[in-house]
């Protein structure tokens, strides 16, 4: 007897897209999440923060992680800073509380540290300018659901920024989404370029069920001294951002010397500054602590995104980065409600722009 199979179907070739340069602003807003700025601060304060910042790098540390039971370092330096509180701030951070040493620790991958620094002067004029900046592209674009609705105004301000310094073409960081132990869902993080041009590497984690239909594409945006990069929502939650290491770089001629009359010295180093909003629901006080001892960390669940709503987060072990590469295996979903976090834009309901969840870049 012969059985009649229908015949397999064809396996479908889903067509690869190469890596494509996103070189101006336009390009960048139609193909991620993100928006490009150039010359963002007036030249002179650019360059003083880049000599303060580079001045400062020195003191900077390489953050230290056991991978698969080796101890690894970061191939660049970093550090944090944390805003001084104003004075008509309800509920300022305290640069020395016990907690917020916990969240600059954090952001060492858990080893020990000094007390976070405040924003030097020059630092707080520059988060000013981007503040503003961030503010009127953030009153253009949609809400998303499960963002933080800070007050009827919608205003976003940065409380803390960490800094990073890549010297010479290699320094990188690899393809990674910022953790979102302190930001919480969908947040806005703004990031400025100072000294060498390098590239911005943006890569899309492709949902799994879209697997069949498409493949993840490349975008490299060159990022030029003084310009600044704003991640707004969804970008954590879709995309992997890195630094990749170049074959070479353009040396970067400063406009002002360090000093009247001193001589201009070129130089082989990006300074980045991320300026980040660490909300109050996520306040340190209230992250989840595994078997280890130590604060889980909280990311998204990227290859399962849903509408915006009911996007799946969770909290993990973070104790193997430090703890000889163990970890206590504890996976542990956020539930927003439950753990009493928001109020977010799907709480309060009227807020400027839509709150759909629906992505459009
Ligand atoms: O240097 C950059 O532009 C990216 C830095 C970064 O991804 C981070 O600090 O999380
Ligand atoms: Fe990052």
């Amino acid at each position: 007897m012969t059985v009649l199979r229908p015949p397999p179907s064809p396996i479908k070739e889903v067509p690869r897209s190469p890596p494509l340069t996103l070189s101006n602003p336009d390009m960048v807003a139609s193909h991620t999440p993100c928006t490009l700025h150039t010359s963002v601060l007036p030249p002179e304060l650019a360059c003083r923060l880049f000599y303060t910042m580079l001045d400062a790098s020195e003191d900077w540390k390489r953050n230290k992680w056991w991978l698969f039971e080796r101890l690894v370092e970061s191939p660049h330096r970093t550090s944090f800073y944390v805003r001084k509180p104003k004075e008509s701030d309800d509920d300022p951070v305290d640069v020395g509380s016990e907690e917020w040493r916990e969240a600059s620790q954090y952001w060492y991958n858990g080893r020990n540290t000094q007390l976070p620094h405040y924003f030097p002067d020059v630092l707080e004029e520059a988060c000013s300018i981007v503040e503003r900046i961030v503010n009127e592209e953030m009153k253009k674009r949609k809400r998303f659901p499960l963002e933080w609705a800070s007050d009827p105004s919608g205003v976003w301000q940065a409380n803390v920024a960490a800094a990073n310094c890549y010297e010479g073409a290699k320094e990188c960081v690899g393809p990674h989404a910022d953790h979102m132990t302190y930001l919480g869902p969908y947040p806005t993080i703004a990031s400025i370029s100072l000294g060498t041009s390098r590239v911005f590497r943006l890569r899309e984690v492709v949902p799994s069920d879209q697997k069949q239909d498409r493949h993840a594409q490349t975008f490299n945006i060159p990022l030029p001294h003084n310009s600044l990069i704003i991640m707004h929502g969804s970008t954590q939650e879709r995309f992997k951002h890195s630094i990749p290491p170049q074959p070479t770089i353009d040396l970067y001629r400063p406009l002002y010397p360090r000093a009247p009359g001193a001589s201009i010295e070129p130089s082989n180093c990006r300074i980045n500054i991320t300026f980040r909003f660490y909300r109050p629901d996520f306040h340190p006080s209230t992250i989840p602590r595994c078997k280890c001892g130590t604060p889980t960390a909280l990311r998204a669940d990227m290859k399962n995104r849903q509408d915006g709503k009911t996007d799946k987060y969770w909290w993990h072990c973070n104790g193997a980065a430090q703890n000889d590469g163990k970890d206590c295996g504890l996976w542990k979903i956020l539930d927003m409600k439950a753990e009493g976090r928001g109020p977010c834009i799907y709480d309060v309901g009227a807020v400027p722009g839509r709150c759909d969840g629906e992505h459009t870049a």
